[in-house]
Order: structure tokens, then C-alpha cells, then sequence
């Protein structure tokens, strides 16, 4: 399988007035991996995604990225009005993808969605608005999908639907990115992940360079190894 880098970080600084977030920071994205982002609140994953797409500008180094891609933000930005039908068809008018039925309803079956689409959104739980967002994201039909805390606020019965969506846009060859707190989430859906930690890079591995240990493990031992400088 082609197995070549399709974002690449090189020696990227970003501050924020005087907080140096990141300071020479290197990382490369492959094509085809689900690439698990890690580390605690603050520690920069969000901002990486951020400065990845654009939304914020790097002080220096660069980062270059060659295929479309489309994002999953934090938070659900969605017509609360209408229904999940309707928020399909106008963001589909939005970014420029046909919001036709036959077009969603592969990826809305897997998320369990489909039979909730008529329905207002205002209605919608948190773990449904959040699945909206995420069909939404897919159908722009990029072959980079970044996605910021898919599973935050969504029951274990959608992060299942998540997971198997995520696997589904893997088995397609898409390229994904993925934010999460939660390590077994990580774990059971990444082929790589990467830990940071106040915009330093802690490590950057395969899973099958694990040797048997957990993230949960590992993340622990970051905590330990800081402890004993
Ligand atoms: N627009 C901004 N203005 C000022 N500071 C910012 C801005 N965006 C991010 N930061 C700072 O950058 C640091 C990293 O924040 P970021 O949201 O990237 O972390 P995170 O790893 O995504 O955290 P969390 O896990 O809590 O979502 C924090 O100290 C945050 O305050």
C-alpha cells in the first residue's frame, strides 16, 4: 500500500502573546493512517488542527498539505431550525457536495442516523448533533478528515457507529486525524498516534511499536519521567 506522507510539519512555531506553544515542532501524516492525536488539556491538539487547516497562521516553519481536506470543529455549528435532512442540503449547497439522498444514506445508515433525519435538529441529542456534523464532514468528500473530539458528549452505543464509520473512510483510503481524551478510543480506532505535551512531541508511534503496553501506559509515564527531572 502507498504509504506516503501527505501533511508534513517542519519546524513549526506558534505563540500566543507570550505563551511559545510550539517551538520546532516535525511531524508527518501518512497517507491512509488513522493518526490518533494524545496529551492533556492545553498541551496543543486542538491549535495543531487549527494551524494544519488554516484557521490559524504559524509564526514560522511550514506545513505542507497536498490533497482537500474538511474538519470536524470542537463544537457542533449546525441549523437548529431545520431538520438533519435539510442542515445535509444546505451545507451541500455550502461546500459544493449534492446533498442526494443516495449519497448520504451509506454513511447515515452506519451512523444510525438515517431514521432521525426529518426531524429539527433543536431536537437532536448531543450525540446525534454531533453525528450530523460528522455525516456533514464526510460528504465533503475530502481525502483528509481531521476530526476534533468526535466522541465528546456521545454515548458508547454512537461511538461504536463513529468507530465504524472512521473504519469504513479508512478502508476507502481517506487520511484521518483524530483528537480524542479518551485512550481507549484511540486505541481501538489509530494506527499511529502521536502525544503532546505543551507543543512538544512526546512520542510518535505505530501501534505495533506498543510492545504490548497500553496508552494508558504510556501516557502515565510521561507524568512520571517529568516527575523525576
Ligand atoms: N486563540 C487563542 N488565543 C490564546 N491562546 C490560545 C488560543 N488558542 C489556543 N490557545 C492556547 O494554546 C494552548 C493549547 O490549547 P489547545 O486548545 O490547542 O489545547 P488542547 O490540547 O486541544 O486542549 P483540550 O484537550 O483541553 O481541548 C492553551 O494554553 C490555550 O490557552
Amino acid at each position: 500500500m502507498e504509504h506516503r506522507n501527505v501533511i508534513e510539519i517542519k519546524g513549526l512555531a506558534k505563540s500566543f502573546g507570550k505563551e511559545d506553544l510550539y517551538k520546532d515542532f516535525n511531524l508527518n501524516i501518512k497517507k491512509g493512517d488513522v493518526h490518533g492525536l494524545i496529551g492533556p488539556n492545553g498541551s496543543g491538539k486542538t491549535t495543531l488542527l487549527r494551524l494544519i487547516t488554516s484557521l490559524y497562521q504559524l509564526d514560522s516553519g511550514s506545513i505542507k498539505m497536498d490533497l482537500k481536506h474538511s474538519m470536524l470543529l470542537e463544537n457542533d455549528y449546525l441549523y437548529e431550525e431545520f431538520s438533519g435532512r435539510k442542515n445535509i442540503e444546505l451545507f451541500g449547497q455550502y461546500f459544493g457536495y449534492e446533498g442526494k439522498k443516495e449519497n448520504y444514506k451509506r454513511y447515515s445508515d452506519l451512523l444510525e442516523l438515517t431514521e432521525h433525519l426529518d426531524k429539527k435538529v433543536s431536537n437532536y441529542s448531543k450525540g446525534m448533533k454531533r453525528k450530523l456534523s460528522l455525516l456533514i464532514v464526510v460528504m465533503i468528500g475530502a481525502d483528509i478528515i481531521l476530526l476534533d473530539e468526535p466522541t465528546s458528549g456521545v454515548d458508547p452505543i454512537s461511538r461504536v457507529e463513529i468507530r465504524s464509520l472512521v473504519s469504513e473512510l479508512k478502508k476507502e483510503g481517506k487520511t484521518i486525524i483524530i483528537t480524542s481524551h479518551d485512550l481507549s478510543e484511540i486505541e481501538k480506532i489509530a494506527s499511529r498516534v502521536t502525544m503532546i505535551k505543551s507543543g512538544n512531541l512526546i512520542f510518535d508511534k505505530d501501534v505495533n511499536e506498543f510492545n504490548g503496553q497500553t496508552l494508558e501506559d504510556l501516557f502515565l509515564e510521561v507524568g512520571k519521567n517529568e516527575k523525576k527531572l
